[in-house]
């Protein structure tokens, strides 16, 4: 299949990424990022998760981030709501997208929502109902579609039965997790191969986890599948709170660098998230993880 000449960016360090760390990240310094993301160009800039703060405590200033946000025109800023309780929080912070998540692994769906996989689909429809009919639009999310952290492997059908379920009840756009990066790039090929079967190309986003650097090539197995949207972190941040281990999302950094690099157009200014990555490297106090972030640094640093 050939290769898409545009891919959509889909920002999710300032939530997925900060949502994993253990020092309380300040509201102020979130805003700051999502607001230089959003000034990168970035079409959509995951901003926070309206999840249960004794869960995600690193989440809790959900609403202080929404009010404290300068939109600009044409940026969306989904933010992820796994019940009612969330959704109306969201609404009420005025989120014009949101984000439903489930997974494609039963142990999973326990740790992380606190319900099997079955329960979680009855529990999003009044969601995905409440937020369209509200005016926002949502998203979909399958975890664990490479692997599981409790189940291990995990069947490409699954994957496709969840992302179906999740299409059909209304989401625009299924994202496909590799909650812990374990997955290599023949299978990304049979999973797309098998999940697009019953969810189109042009509905589906890949979200990879580099934990064993499998994500650049695995982007580009997804590519080679159709795939044109792709999520990705800043700096590389991030890691899911209820999967040990699990290191950052793929770094932005390094999918814009290869996909400018194939002369693939993604609208999104690679400087300016370089500045963005530095930035909240430096708020936390380490170096970015991102292999091209690195570099552009250390070229900055002796030039
Ligand atoms: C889903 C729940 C809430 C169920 O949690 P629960 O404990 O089963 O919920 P509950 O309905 O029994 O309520 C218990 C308490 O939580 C409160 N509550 C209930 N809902 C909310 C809410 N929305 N916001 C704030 N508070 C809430 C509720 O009001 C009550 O408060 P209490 O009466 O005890 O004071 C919980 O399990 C939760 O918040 N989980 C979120 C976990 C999470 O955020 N994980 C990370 C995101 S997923 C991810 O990173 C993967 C992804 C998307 O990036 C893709 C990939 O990489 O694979």
């Amino acid at each position: 299949m050939a290769l898409p000449s545009d891919v959509r960016i889909v920002e999710v360090g300032a939530r997925d990424g900060l949502q994993n760390e253990k020092a309380v990240v300040p509201t102020a310094v979130k805003i700051a990022l999502i607001e230089q993301l959003a000034a990168a160009g970035l079409p959509a800039v995951e901003a926070t998760a309206f999840v249960s703060p004794k869960w995600v405590p690193q989440m809790a200033d959900h609403a202080e981030v929404m009010a404290g946000l300068t939109r600009r025109p044409g940026t969306r800023y989904p933010v992820l709501t796994p019940n009612i309780k969330g959704l109306e929080a969201a609404l009420a912070a005025g989120a014009d997208e949101v984000a439903v998540f489930g997974a494609a692994s039963e142990a999973f769906s326990k740790r992380n929502i606190n319900c099997t996989i079955a329960e979680s689909l009855d529990r999003f429809q009044p969601v995905v109902d409440a937020a369209r009919a509200a005016g926002a639009e949502v998203r979909g999310y399958v975890s664990c579609v490479l692997g599981c952290p409790y189940e291990g492997e995990i069947a490409p059908a699954k994957v496709a039965e969840v992302s179906k379920a999740l299409l059909d009840m209304g989401c625009y756009e299924v994202s496909l997790g590799d909650t812990i990066g374990v997955g290599t790039a023949g299978r990304v090929h049979r999973l797309i191969e098998t999940v697009s079967a019953v969810v189109p190309r042009d509905r589906l986003a890949v979200h990879f986890h580099d934990t064993y650097g499998q994500a650049l090539a695995n982007i580009l197995a997804a590519l080679e599948e159709g795939i044109a949207v792709v999520d990705s972190s800043v700096a590389g941040l991030g890691g899911c709170p209820y999967a040990k281990g699990a290191t950052g999302n793929v770094a932005t950094e390094d999918v814009l660098y290869m996909l400018h690099g194939m002369g693939i157009n993604t609208g999104v200014d690679l400087d300016a998230v370089l500045e963005a990555g530095w930035f909240i490297s430096d708020q936390l106090g380490r170096p970015p993880v991102g292999r091209v972030s690195r570099a552009m640094r250390a070229r900055r640093d002796a030039a």
